[in-house]
């Protein structure tokens, strides 16, 4: 498969690079930055790209693959609803090209959210901490707001009653930002990569789930399972998990 990455000198990116040039089954043809042209997918025969660029311009870069029928696995975060739609509608016009959109493509986050999910009814309390490297711009993190989503709905499923939380008064942001109902704590701090930590408690105890990227590298075998099979899913695809035959 021929691929192209957009977002190719930053930091993921340069990852990926390294990583898919290594591969025999898959072929680099076409190093994408800001202020070049996406032409460039085209004319190198793309068929399929990988996006690490930024929340401000992810989608523009979408459309144009869907446009031209070029898959895409995107590591890319800040979706919300109106973005989900939007790209169902442009792949409406496209049937068998396949976007995955996954807020993290380390393995063992993925586990992570799904642990955190598996163990959230059985605990009264539950908050997220999610601690980045200073030059991220975006808060909380995808993969925090993406937890807290399937934590909130794994507790709905069980019917778990509300947290406790006794605060009458605090200063903003002091409990942090509420993600469907879920606390959610961002720390951005030099030397870190990606981390995050699914606090639980109970009575007389606390459970805690907690994933470490302690390196880019950590982002690449999720990647490239995604190029190797988006051409089984097309449309649309949020999370890895399908990917991993974890649904
Ligand atoms: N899903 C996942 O597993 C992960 C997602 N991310 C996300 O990926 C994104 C990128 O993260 P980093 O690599 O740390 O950022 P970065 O800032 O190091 O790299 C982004 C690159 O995109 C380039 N760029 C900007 N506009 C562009 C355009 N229109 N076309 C092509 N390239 C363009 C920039 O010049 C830069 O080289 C962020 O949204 C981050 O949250 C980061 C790590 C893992
Ligand atoms: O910007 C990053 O670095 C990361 N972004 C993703 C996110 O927002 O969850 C994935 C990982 O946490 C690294």
């Amino acid at each position: 498969m021929k691929v192209g990455v957009l977002g190719a000198r930053g930091r993921v990116g340069t990852a990926v690079c390294l990583a898919v040039g290594e591969q025999d089954d898959l072929e680099l043809v076409a190093e994408v930055d800001a202020g070049d042209a996406l032409e460039q997918l085209v004319e190198s025969g793309a068929e399929a790209v990988v996006d690490f660029t930024h929340p401000d311009v992810v989608m523009e870069n979408l459309r144009f693959c869907i446009e031209h029928g070029i898959h895409a696995v995107v590591g890319t975060t800040g979706f919300d609803d109106a973005r989900w739609d939007q790209l169902r509608g442009w792949l409406a016009e496209a049937p068998g090209t396949g976007v995955l959109v996954a807020p993290n493509f380390s393995i063992g986050a993925v586990l992570m959210m799904r642990f955190a999910a598996e163990a959230a009814p059985y605990f009264e309390s539950v908050e997220i901490v999610e601690l980045h490297h200073p030059d991220k711009a975006d808060a909380p993190s995808g993969t925090a707001a993406r937890t807290a989503a399937l934590v909130a709905a794994a507790r709905r499923a069980a019917g778990s009653g509300p947290i406790p939380d006794a605060t009458t008064s605090a200063l903003e942001g002091a409990r942090g930002a509420e993600v469907e109902g879920i606390r959610v704590h961002g720390l951005r701090i030099r030397g870190l990569v990606a981390h995050q930590e699914v606090i639980l408690g109970g009575p007389g105890e606390t459970l805690t789930i907690r994933h470490d990227s302690l390196d880019r590298v950590s982002f690449t075998p999720g990647v490239l399972l995604g190029l190797r099979r988006i051409r089984e899913f097309p449309g649309l695809t949020v999370g890895l998990e399908p990917f991993l035959d974890l649904d």
